[in-house]
């Protein structure tokens, strides 16, 4: 049976606010940490940067860790009832966290379930490594998902943002995807449902969306998949700067020009290009790296200067892959992208 999440609130629910948070938080020791139905909610020190694969980030209001579905639910009713606006993220592979950090509830996805009742088909937790499953549905003799081997993301976050490489991409391979909705009810999707594009997906613009819990795949039995896992896996070590602290791609290929995002940033001289802490990867140009200290407004402004100068010289605008979370609330994000905290950065002038 459903339970519903919010009562008495017509607020929207993700990631939306009821209050201003000014710039910096206090909270007495007592205050720090709340239990609810076996949750722990740990306020205000719990800091971003350890939760980014970019290292960069200050602290949350809110912070709470799930490992299974009742437990989202929970944190996911917690927030609603005190009104708080919230993120579900897995590695944080994929996000700029703002160094004043975030004024509401950081739920980290640790749902890592892995059933396989069919051979080729995985029902996965969406808090399960991408990389993982890749790894072991390749060695296990079937193709789809050789590309996300070394991809240090969730397969909640890969399903998200539609995660791909080397020509595959994740709506390849899904089969049905099963979600929580603001009303508190499971609902599964069936890939029919959902509208997948390149970087993109539905649950990028549902308005109803608490969470992705589970990813079914459907996987075709291959003999060559673990030889082309290993290929991907060595294409990616020699041409990705593994090991360093980034975001993967910082800018979404402007398919539709037949150019790489990396040409166009290579080909403007910003190879090694620095703002402060923060790096243009002399290995891969699309790769922007924490070099050490980098402050959150160091990558904006890189992100904002590369894009700047690639603009001026081939007259292309960049469109960001990865997803900056805005810290405050709503009304002081000119750039605010519908419900979420994502900033759909310089917005008007990439439509235009
Ligand atoms: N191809 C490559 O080499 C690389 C690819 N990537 C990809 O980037 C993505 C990042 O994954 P990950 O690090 O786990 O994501 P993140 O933790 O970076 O989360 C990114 C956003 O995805 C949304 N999200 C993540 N998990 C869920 C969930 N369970 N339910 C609903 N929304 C969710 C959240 O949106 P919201 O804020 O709205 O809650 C979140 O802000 C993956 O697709 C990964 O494959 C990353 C690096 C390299
Ligand atoms: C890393 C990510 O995904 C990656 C994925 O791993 C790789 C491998 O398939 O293909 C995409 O990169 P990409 O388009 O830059 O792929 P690459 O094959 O490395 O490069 C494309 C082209 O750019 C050129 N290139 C690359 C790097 C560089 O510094 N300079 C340069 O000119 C290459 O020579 C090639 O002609 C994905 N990125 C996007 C935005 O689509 C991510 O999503 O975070």
């Amino acid at each position: 049976m459903s339970v519903p999440l919010f009562h008495n609130c017509h607020l929207p629910l993700r990631n939306s606010v009821s209050f201003v948070c000014k710039h910096s938080y206090s909270f007495s020791k007592q205050e720090q940490t709340q239990k609810r139905d076996g949750l722990k909610f740990i306020r205000g020190v719990k800091l971003l940067k350890d939760l980014s694969t970019w290292g960069i980030g200050g602290p949350c209001n809110h912070f709470v860790q799930v490992y299974n579905q009742t437990q989202l639910v929970s944190a996911v009713r917690y927030c609603h009832e005190h009104c708080i606006r919230f993120v579900v993220i897995g590695k944080g592979s994929n996000c700029l966290f703002d160094d004043m950090g975030f004024d509401g509830c950081v739920i980290l996805n640790r749902i890592e379930f892995l059933e396989t009742n069919e051979p080729g088909i995985y029902r996965v937790g969406s808090g399960f490594r991408f990389n993982k499953l890749g790894i072991k549905c390749s060695n296990e003799g079937f193709t789809g998902l050789e590309f996300a081997g070394g991809i240090p993301g969730t397969v909640g976050g890969a399903a998200y943002m539609n995660a791909g490489a080397n020509g595959q991409e994740t709506a390849d391979v899904v089969d049905s995807i099963d979600i929580i909705k603001t009303d508190g009810r499971l609902q599964t999707l069936s890939k029919i449902d959902l509208n997948f594009g390149y970087r993109s997906s539905s649950f990028q613009y549902m308005e109803d969306l608490a969470a992705i819990v589970a990813v079914t795949f459907r996987l075709h039995p291959s003999g060559s998949s673990q030889k082309r896992l290993q290929e991907y896996l060595k294409r990616r070590r020699v041409s990705q700067p593994m090991g360093e602290r980034s975001a993967g791609s910082v800018f979404q290929n402007p398919c539709h020009l037949g150019v790489a995002a990396a040409e166009l940033i290579e080909k403007a001289g910003l190879k090694g290009f620095r703002v402060g802490g923060a790096m243009v990867s002399n290995i891969h140009a699309n790769f922007f790296i924490n070099f050490g200290g980098s402050t959150s407004q160091d990558m904006l402004d890189l992100l904002a200067t590369v894009k700047e100068k690639v603009d001026q010289k081939f007259g292309i605008q960049l469109k960001e892959e990865v997803l900056y979370v805005y810290p405050y609330c709503d009304d002081l994000n000119p750039n605010r992208d519908k419900l979420t905290s994502h900033v759909i950065f310089d917005q008007g002038k990439q439509e235009s």
